[in-house]
């Protein structure tokens, strides 16, 4: 099995990017595990109590869990990922039969920050927009798709999300083989990528 770790910054582009990659491949060879299926399950919690975490520090992430995960899948297993729901900020009740192929991509902001995740990536990937390309695009899509407002991601991007990203995210970029630049639609970058998980399918 080749893993592949993809990660960058909130609206770096990481979901659009692993679907680009995907396109025209077989989704019987190639899965994706998504970090955000790992945020810590807080039903203890009231709504209000948990729109108040940091959801961007590694803290809020069950880094044992998706290693877990990872190490079956690698063996062999299939796994019950996870379902989360950025609508109520918690886990669901559900959860998504994913069995091992040749190719596994994870993706999420804080994937490259976990020393013992990093040890089972076999090509760590960083996507870099810049940080008001990424506040703009954070913005529309946070309002359309996860019922925010504009107040709510301003607040948490000044808040929690920007410094997370400065003390976290960005020094992870460090740990990367390859860096995408996506401040643009880089089609070069996921052609290339595409490449490499082909040669290792074929
Ligand atoms: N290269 C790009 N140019 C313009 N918009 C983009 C680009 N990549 C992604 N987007 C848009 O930005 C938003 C966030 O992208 P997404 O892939 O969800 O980012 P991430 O998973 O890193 O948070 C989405 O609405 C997506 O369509
Ligand atoms: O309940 C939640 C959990 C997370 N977030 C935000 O999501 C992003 C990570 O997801 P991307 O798809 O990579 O943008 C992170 O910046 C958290 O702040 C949330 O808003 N609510």
């Amino acid at each position: 099995m080749l893993i592949i770790g993809l990660a960058g910054g909130t609206g770096s582009g990481k979901t659009t990017v692993v679907h680009q990659i995907m396109t025209e491949l077989p989704d019987t060879e190639v899965g994706v595990i998504s970090q955000d299926s790992y945020y810590k399950e807080t039903t203890n919690l009231s709504f209000d109590e948990r729109a108040l975490i940091n959801f961007d520090h590694p803290r809020s992430i069950d880094f044992e869990l998706l290693v877990k995960h990872l190490k079956a899948l690698k063996a062999g297993e299939t796994i019950d990922q996870p379902v989360y729901s950025f609508i109520q900020h918690n886990r669901t009740d559900d959860t998504v039969s994913t069995h091992p192929r040749k190719v596994m991509i994870v993706e999420g902001i804080l994937i490259l920050t976990n020393p013992e995740l990093r040890e089972l990536f076999d090509i760590k990937i960083f996507v870099h927009a810049d940080s008001d390309e990424r506040l703009v695009r954070r913005l529309k899509r946070d309002i359309s798709e996860r019922g925010r407002d504009i107040d709510e991601v301003l607040n948490r991007y000044q808040n929690t999300l920007k410094p997370m990203h400065e003390q976290f995210i960005e020094p992870s970029k460090a740990f990367a083989d390859i860096i995408i630049p996506n401040d643009k639609y880089n089609t070069v970058a996921i052609d290339v990528v595409r490449a490499v998980i082909n040669q290792r399918i074929s």
